[in-house]
């Protein structure tokens, strides 16, 4: 599938035909959340062992060339190009050796009409400048026999054709992974500098929440958030404190903002956001002495997702319904918490697809919705069939998605063929 980064974008807020006005369009609420991530300050020397998945503080410049020397790219015979002069076939007579981790310097120099048996990664001993891969000669005794001419210089990498001495290897920021590592490896260095972690305290909240393993009392569900939102957020560069559920009550849930903004950069919350009586998160958030910069967003599901600060640390108070927690994570929050890692922000992977079927919707939000591809185009586009419409409580259905179909906000009718954004899962 072709994959093309992206960031999720819909201009309109508004549903005209149903009234529903003033929703925060999904890239605004993403600035503005933004807007109110601070990068991380502190700085650690790590292990490199330690250091997958951490984010680097500060630019790594190549501390010398890579490769550190010109060196066979092939298992052959280095010798001089000048040699295959006129027409061939050519005959060298092997005098030397040179294999990886041999001092190509105390090898000898190539003579005239020698050739050097030389093995993948040995440097160029003098004299030689070019090598020839060893099923392209024929091995006559202490002879090569070569019949076709070699381009002079080949199969030879160059000191410096990666990274030149002081070459910018890694930015600062850069999200340490398998590519990156094996950068930082290649020039020698045991430790490295990253930014510290981002701290995170999350919690749950509803008087019906049950953990798995205890038994249910009529009108009690399992906390599947809590375990949703700790393997969304088991990052490397997460600090995470699991603070667990909090009933739906004004004080306790108060008690908990105050306490989890005491010692983090941000508070991660699951539920309470929306407009009953029992949905006080937003309410208490204030009443501790914090700030809602943004709620009501035109994204489905997510509608009630709010977004602000408390005591220095940023909120994100995900709504409560499972997939709803769970899109507008991947969606907005990570992009916030990712922005205070030092990474800067990640924009999301987003791919194109073509809807198997019509359907009709209410127009207003922006539309994550799941969706599965049941075969492909004649141009290889994965079609997908988009799953229920309500699904922001259906754990199962995400579960059977490859992804999530992304809707437009003002579209009320997609024609089987048309194309849209993907976000796989
Ligand atoms: N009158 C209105 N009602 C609702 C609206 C609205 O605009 N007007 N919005 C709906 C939308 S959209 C969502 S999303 C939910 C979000 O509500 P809350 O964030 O306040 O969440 P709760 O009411 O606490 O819970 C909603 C739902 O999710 C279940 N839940 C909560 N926490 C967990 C958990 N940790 N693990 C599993 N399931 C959880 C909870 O039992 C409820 O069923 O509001 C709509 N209502
Ligand atoms: O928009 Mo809510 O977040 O659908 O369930």
């Amino acid at each position: 599938m072709k994959t093309t980064t992206k960031s999720v974008e819909d201009p309109c807020c508004v549903d005209e035909r149903t009234g529903i006005g003033g929703l925060v369009p999904v890239n605004d609420a993403i600035s503005r959340g933004l807007s109110l991530a601070r990068k991380v300050d502190g700085i650690e020397v790590v292990e490199l062992d330690e250091a997958i998945g951490r984010v680097l503080a500060e630019d790594l410049l190549a501390p010398f060339p890579l490769p550190p020397f010109d060196n066979s790219a092939m298992d052959g015979y280095v010798f001089r190009s000048e040699d295959l002069s006129g027409v061939g076939p050519w005959r060298l007579r092997v005098a030397g050796r040179v294999a990886a981790g041999d001092n190509a310097n105390k090898a000898g120099a190539v003579g005239e009409g020698e050739a050097f048996r030389i093995f993948t990664g040995a440097g160029i001993p003098k004299g030689g400048d070019t090598v020839v891969m060893q099923e392209r000669v024929r091995r006559l005794g202490d002879f090569i026999e070569l019949e076709n001419p070699v381009t002079p210089g080949s199969c030879i990498r160059r000191q410096a054709e990666d990274a030149a001495k002081d070459s910018l290897l890694l930015p600062k920021g850069s999200l340490i992974g398998a590519r990156e590592i094996g950068a930082i490896a290649s020039v020698g260095l045991p430790r490295i500098r990253v930014r510290r972690k981002v701290r995170i305290a999350l919690f749950c909240t509803g008087s019906e929440l049950r953990q798995p393993g205890e038994s249910l009392a009529p009108g009690q569900i399992y906390n599947s958030n809590r375990f949703i939102l700790m393997a969304a957020l088991r990052q490397p560069w997460i600090e995470l404190s699991n603070m667990g559920a909090v009933v739906d009550d004004p004080d306790a849930l108060r008690a908990a903002l105050t306490h989890a903004a005491a010692s983090v950069d941000m508070v991660v919350t699951t539920g309470g956001v929306s407009v009953g009586e029992e949905d006080h998160m937003v309410e208490q958030l204030r009443s501790a002495g914090g700030r809602i910069e943004v709620m009501k967003i035109a994204m489905k599901p997510g509608k009630p997702l709010s977004v602000g600060t408390l005591n220095g640390a940023v909120f994100v108070g995900l709504p409560g319904n499972p997939v709803a927690a769970f899109t507008t994570w991947k969606i907005i929050g990570s992009r916030i918490a990712e922005e205070m890692s030092g990474q800067g922000t990640n924009e999301v992977s987003v791919s194109q697809v073509e809807a198997s079927e019509s359907f009709t919707r209410r127009p207003g939000r922006q539309e994550f919705r799941p969706a599965k591809i049941v075969g492909f185009s004649p141009d290889g586009r994965p079609k997908v069939q988009l799953l229920d419409q309500s699904f922001s409580a259906k754990i199962s259905l995400i579960c059977k998605s490859d992804g999530f179909a992304v809707i437009p906000a003002h579209s009320d009718r997609i024609a089987s063929g048309d194309r849209l954004d993907f976000v796989q899962l």
